[in-house]
């Protein structure tokens, strides 16, 4: 009833529609606008905000917990430090690494904000000031970056912040990377799940939670750890439609993957900067030194580099004195370089969310850039017995390899799945391989029988096979006494491993594992489908890419699989 509401309801009841008004329709004027505008264009030098940056930026302004989600690479940073600019006090960022801290820094300093950090390698003396400073309204920093180890050990960081806080003199709280507070996150940090003392402690001060990557279970995961009541989540969309998504097929027999990367670097991305993402360090080491030796001005980096190499390779880079690092993921968060013109996976990712912020490392500054992935059967099986022991990392390694295997759909379409988007094929705009080709679907059921037949008939011999030894018994190259008791196949090496993967993906074989204290044996045991098998109007179907169309993307390892593929006339060859 209108005549119970008091005018003082009435009066937050206005403010409210008023505000959202203006995050829906952000052209309207909030009291910080103006500022807003002019700090933008005078500190950060920037002339428009990205799409998501100013409702964002309202929102925290206006007082509200925020989770925001937002592409590699899109400005999530410019969020937080552009209201700290136009805040009293200062704003306490948790950043997980040092390195990015000080990237930070160095920009802010740049540009002439002020900010300082504490982490474990401050001095003493310059802890003592910061902490100081804190309450000091005098003091001129607007920013002020911990790492998360700090606010869960040190107590007298936490009695200042309280301080501060009672001065009012906290104005906003941002924790970056935000996904580290999950252990469903795919960089889960221990410490960050003692970051819920800070909404405790501080409840009137607005929280914005940033991350590239997470899925809605692991934002409300997030929303628990920090405590934050209820939080509104903004979502950008993942789509980078400037990105080309492409997967080529390694060779397990001869890895010419190498060759191919290089004859790409030196021809198509002539005097372009770009990353080679490899699986191991001795990767690292090796994929880097047959780059150099085929005249590729590459650079290796991984995480048991000493600091000072590390971040001369990054310099080095960053200036384009070196075109290529050729990395692990330890080359990942916080490199922010506009100019990524290609992102090669030597090896594929352990999951789809690595897979998208690896490669997000392309195309920052919006225009084109390719991310081709080398997808290699034996890989699966090194990441595979790698991941075995991680919270559901099986699974998301198979998503990975499903997004490598699979031409049913766009890349980008799934992509799209796991950050709960639809991007139709339409949109993708023929910047994937998928859409850009034209595919044949093959029956796969015989050949479905006869490795099932094999991995069956090891199992009633009480023999384990790995991978390997499927594929080399399906081959015909196991002992004589086996080849009389099984089909054996003509089909080439790829399509052998082709053929296992798609069986393995869709359930009709599955992993097994065996550990011993040393190593993780991986080996392929009967799936839950395999039974199907057995009657006789099942049958299962594979797509295949069809030959001839664009000779000049079309890789020869993948136009020798669907000739033979045609040549073996499977049953049935339907167009699509
Ligand atoms: N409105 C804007 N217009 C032009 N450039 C912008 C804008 N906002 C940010 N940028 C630039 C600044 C940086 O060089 C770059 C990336 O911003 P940054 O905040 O580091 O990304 P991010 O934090 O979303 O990515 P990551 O997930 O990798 O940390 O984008
Ligand atoms: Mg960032
Ligand atoms: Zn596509």
């Amino acid at each position: 009833n209108i005549s119970d509401i008091s005018f003082q309801e009435l009066n937050i009841l206005l403010y409210c529609i008023l505000t959202c008004l203006n995050v829906f329709f952000p052209n309207l004027d909030f009291s910080w606008s103006t500022e807003l505008e002019q700090n933008l264009k005078d500190v950060f030098q920037l002339s428009t905000f990205r799409p998501l940056q100013l409702k964002a930026i309202n929102l925290s302004m206006s007082g509200k917990d925020l989770f925001l989600v937002m592409p590699t690479g899109r400005g999530k940073s410019l969020c937080y430090q552009l209201p700290a600019v136009c805040s009293e006090g200062f704003t306490l960022v948790v950043t997980p690494l040092v390195s990015l801290m000080e990237d930070q820094l160095m920009y802010l300093k740049s540009i002439d904000v002020e900010a300082v950090s504490l982490n474990a390698s401050s001095s003493k003396e310059h802890a003592k000031m910061v902490l100081a400073e804190m309450t000091d309204s005098k003091a001129p920093f607007k920013l002020l970056y911990v790492t998360p180890e700090k606010i869960a050990k040190s107590k007298l960081l936490m009695s200042r912040l309280e301080k501060a806080y009672n001065a009012g003199r906290l104005s906003r709280i941002a924790v970056d990377e935000v996904h580290c507070c999950s252990q469903w996150g795919h960089d889960f940090r221990p410490d960050y799940k003692l970051l819920g003392i800070l909404k405790r402690q501080f409840p009137k001060v607005p929280l914005l939670g940033l991350t590239a990557t997470a899925t809605g279970s692991v934002l409300k995961d997030c929303q628990k750890i920090l405590c934050v009541p209820e939080p509104i989540t903004l979502t950008a969309s993942f789509n980078r439609t400037n990105l080309y998504y492409e997967v080529r097929l390694k060779d397990s027999n001869s890895d010419d993957s190498v060759s191919d990367i290089s004859a790409l670097i030196k021809e198509r991305y002539k005097d372009q900067s770009g990353i080679v993402y490899v699986f191991s360090q001795k990767d690292a080491e090796t994929v880097s030194a047959d780059l150099q030796g085929k005249g590729v001005n590459a650079s290796p980096y991984h995480a048991n580099m000493n600091p000072e190499d590390k971040s001369q390779v990054h310099r080095k880079w960053a200036t384009n004195k070196i075109q290529v690092v050729v990395a692990t993921v330890a080359f990942g968060m916080g490199i922010d370089k506009a100019d990524v013109r290609f992102v090669i996976h030597h090896t594929i990712s352990k999951s789809i969310e690595n897979y998208y912020q690896e490669s997000g490392r392309a195309g920052r500054d919006d225009k084109p850039a390719d991310c081709i992935v080398y997808f290699g059967f034996n890989d699966i099986f090194r990441i595979s017995t790698m991941v075995v022991m991680e919270n559901v990392g099986q699974q998301k390694l198979l998503t990975m390899v499903d997004y490598c295997q699979n031409v049913d759909r766009c890349r980008r379409s799934v992509i799209a799945v796991h950050f709960d988007e639809v991007w139709d094929d339409e949109g993708c705009n023929e910047m994937c391989d998928v859409c850009r080709h034209d595919y044949i679907t093959v029956d796969i059921t015989q050949h479905a029988k006869d490795v099932v037949q094999i991995v069956e008939l090891a199992g009633s011999l009480d023999e384990k096979l790995t991978p390997l030894k499927v594929t080399e018994a399906w081959m015909g190259k196991g002992p004589a006494k086996r080849r009389k008791m099984i089909q054996t196949t003509t089909l080439s090496r790829l399509e052998v491993e082709a053929i296992i993967t798609s069986l393995l993906l869709q359930g009709y074989l599955s992993e097994d594992f065996s550990f011993t204290p040393y190593t993780t044996y991986f080996y392929l045991k009967l799936g839950g489908k395999a039974p199907l098998l057995k009657n006789q109007s099942h049958s299962i179907t594979m797509k295949m890419r069809r030959t001839g169309l664009d000779a000049n993307t079309v890789s020869t390892t993948q136009q020798t699989v669907q000739e033979s593929f045609r040549q073996e006339a499977f049953g049935c060859i339907s167009r699509d």
